[in-house]
């Protein structure tokens, strides 16, 4: 297994768009015992929204994972080409809701791979947080406990968490599931904003309208690639019917 980060980029690349941010070839990863992901060769395309669509249990959480370097594949090839370290939010996130944090204070580990875990936040650490709160709307709700919040207010703070680590490839599972129309929207439009910002965004989703909205996506089914490239190509009404009659 090759895993490289930081590659030079060579004067002779397409535009910044079309560049990858990660690329991968013949990816193997999975749990113990539990292979998932089968062969897997794409890339995510730098500074574009990528979609990871497919149906339950076909390996989007687990190729997140790879991508963010919290699972490690077993075999294949990964190559990062972004300058930090990617910042992930999970789907229920890696802070229990027993913990006594406040949402600040949640936000603020967004800092530790910056800071290291319970050090003292610096002044442009605090304006980082600051803005990572008021981007996803929870700043005054900054000093309630995580445990005694709605699903959405959660979710949102995890988002800012994930802001706070001011990556440049952000990578989300299920950013949206439970949240209601109005903060769904508001939630693309921020993910939209971070793209023209510079940053690559990837979410896991089974939204297939917000994947439609994506510029790229990759499709999976029973841990493989079934599917790469603009939705536009990849959503198709036959690769979909294709994808659940399987089921
Ligand atoms: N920690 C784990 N240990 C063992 N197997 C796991 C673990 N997490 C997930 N799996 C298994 O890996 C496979 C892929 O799961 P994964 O969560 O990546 O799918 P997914 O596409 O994200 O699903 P969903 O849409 O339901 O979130 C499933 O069969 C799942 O049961």
């Amino acid at each position: 297994m090759k895993i490289m980060f930081k590659t030079p980029r060579e004067s002779s690349t397409p535009r910044p768009a079309q560049t990858p941010h990660v690329r991968f070839a013949d990816l193997y990863a999975g749990y113990p015992g539990r292979p998932v992901l089968h062969q897997l060769s794409a890339h995510i395309p730098r500074l574009t929204m990528t979609a990871l669509v497919g149906p339950n249990g076909s390996g989007k959480s687990t190729l997140l994972g790879v991508l963010a370097g919290v699972i490690h594949p077993t075999s294949g090839e990964l190559q990062h080409a972004g300058e930090r370290q990617p910042a992930f939010v999970p789907q229920r996130g890696a802070v229990g809701d027993s913990l006594p944090l406040t949402v600040r204070q949640t936000v603020e580990m967004g800092c530790w791979g910056r800071r290291g875990p319970w050090r003292r936040l610096n002044r442009r650490d605090r304006t980082v947080v600051d803005a990572a709160l008021d981007r996803l709307g929870v700043g005054d709700l900054a000093s309630r406990q995580l445990g005694e919040l709605s699903g959405g207010q959660r979710q949102r703070t995890l988002i800012a968490q994930g802001l706070a680590q001011e990556s440049d490839l952000l990578l989300l599972d299920e950013p949206t599931s439970g949240l209601d129309p109005e903060a769904r929207q508001s939630i693309e439009v921020l993910l939209t904003a971070l793209v023209a910002d510079g940053v690559t965004v990837v979410q896991a989703t089974h939204d297939l309208e917000v994947a439609r909205r994506a510029g790229a996506c990759l499709l999976l089914q029973d841990g493989r690639l079934i599917g790469q490239g603009h939705p536009g190509e990849v959503l198709t009404e036959s690769a979909l019917a294709r994808m659940w009659q399987t089921l």
